[in-house]
C-alpha cells in the first residue's frame, strides 16, 4: 500500500474512534463547506453533511464495522455485479469491491472550496470474477455531493459489468415519503420474481419495496421534510429499496430502524449493464443535494 496522503482537511481515523466499534479504517473530511466520513473499505461514504444542512446519508445505528463485511448505510458501491450473481447465486451479493480496501490516490482542494478525493481499485481477476478491471471513484465534497465513476475493462475480451451506488437516504418515516421522478416508468419487482410492472404515480413505501427501474430518468426527488434531489449522468438504472419491518427484523444491522431510511440507488444493472470491449472505459456521475 502506498503512503497515506496528508492534507489539512483529512484526518486518518477508525471506526473505534468515531463510533466506538473498532474494525475499519476511516477518513474524516472536514472543510468550511462540509463534513464527510469515508471507509477505505469499499471507498464507502458513510456520512456526508453540508454545513448548516441536514445529513444527506443514513448510517444504521446498528452498523457493523467488520473487515470483509459491507457496512449498512452511506453509499456502498456494488460492482462488478449488482444484486445476486445471476451466473452463480452462491457468490457474494453486490459484487466484490464494497468489501475490498481501496487506495486513496489523490486529494486536493478545488477553487470554491470543494475538495476532491480520488480512490482507486484494481482487480486482477480471480475465481469470483475472472476479468481484470480498474476503477477510479472520485468524490467531490462541497455544498453538494458529486460522485464520478470511471471503469476500465482490462480483459482482452468483452465483459459485462453491472453496478450501482447503493445510497441510503435518511427520512423521518419511510411510510410517509414519496419518491418523484419514476412516474410511468416500468420496473422489475424483486419481491415478485422480477415480474415487470409500471409505476403509477409517485413511489411510496407501505412495506417491503425492491424495484429495479431500467432506462430510468436522470432526476429523482425524495419528498421528506427537507427534500433530497439526485441528478445522474449515464446511470440508466434506479433501484429503490426498503426492507419493510418483517424482512428488517431478520437483518441484524437494520432491525427496528427500518423506517429511518430509503435506498434510491443509481447505476447500470440488468438490461442497462455495461458491455465493455477489451480495454474500453465507461464513466458515470451522480450529484446529490438537499
Ligand atoms: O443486504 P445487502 O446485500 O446490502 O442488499 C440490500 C438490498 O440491495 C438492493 O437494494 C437489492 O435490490 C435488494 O434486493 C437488497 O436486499
Amino acid at each position: 500500500m502506498s503512503e497515506q496522503i496528508h492534507t489539512n482537511f483529512i484526518e486518518h481515523t477508525d471506526s473505534g474512534a468515531l463510533y466506538n466499534k473498532p474494525g475499519l479504517d476511516l477518513l474524516l473530511v472536514q472543510t468550511p463547506l462540509c463534513r464527510a466520513v469515508i471507509a477505505r473499505q469499499g471507498a464507502q461514504l458513510l456520512e456526508f453533511q453540508a454545513t448548516d444542512r441536514e445529513p444527506l446519508l443514513w448510517l444504521s445505528p446498528k452498523a457493523q464495522f467488520e473487515p470483509g463485511k459491507a457496512v449498512r448505510g452511506g453509499i456502498p458501491l456494488c460492482l462488478p455485479w449488482f444484486g445476486i450473481n445471476r451466473v452463480d447465486p452462491a457468490k457474494p451479493k453486490h459484487g466484490l469491491v464494497r468489501t475490498q480496501t481501496w487506495e486513496l490516490a489523490a486529494a486536493k482542494e478545488l477553487a470554491g472550496g470543494d475538495v476532491e478525493l480520488v480512490f482507486t481499485f484494481r482487480h486482477n481477476g480471480d475465481e469470483l470474477f475472472a476479468a481484470p478491471f480498474f476503477c477510479e471513484f472520485t468524490m467531490r465534497l462541497g455544498r453538494e455531493l458529486r460522485l464520478l465513476l470511471r471503469l476500465e475493462n482490462l480483459a482482452e475480451a468483452a465483459v459485462e459489468y453491472s453496478w450501482a451506488w447503493h445510497t441510503y437516504f435518511p427520512v423521518e418515516s419511510v411510510r410517509e415519503i414519496e419518491v418523484h421522478g419514476l412516474e410511468h416508468a416500468e420496473y422489475l419487482d424483486n419481491t415478485r420474481e422480477l415480474a415487470r410492472f409500471r409505476q403509477e404515480g409517485s413511489l411510496t413505501f407501505p412495506g417491503e419495496v425492491d424495484r429495479v427501474f431500467e432506462n430510468a430518468p436522470a432526476h429523482q426527488k425524495i419528498l421528506t421534510r427537507n427534500p433530497i434531489t439526485t441528478h445522474s449522468d449515464n446511470c440508466h438504472s434506479v433501484i429503490t429499496w426498503n426492507p419493510g419491518a418483517e424482512l428488517a427484523a431478520t437483518l441484524a444491522d437494520v432491525g427496528e430502524h427500518c423506517g429511518e431510511f430509503v435506498c434510491v440507488e443509481h447505476g447500470n444493472a440488468f438490461a442497462d449493464s455495461w458491455q465493455l470491449a477489451a480495454g474500453e472505459v465507461a464513466e458515470a456521475a451522480l450529484t446529490i443535494q438537499r
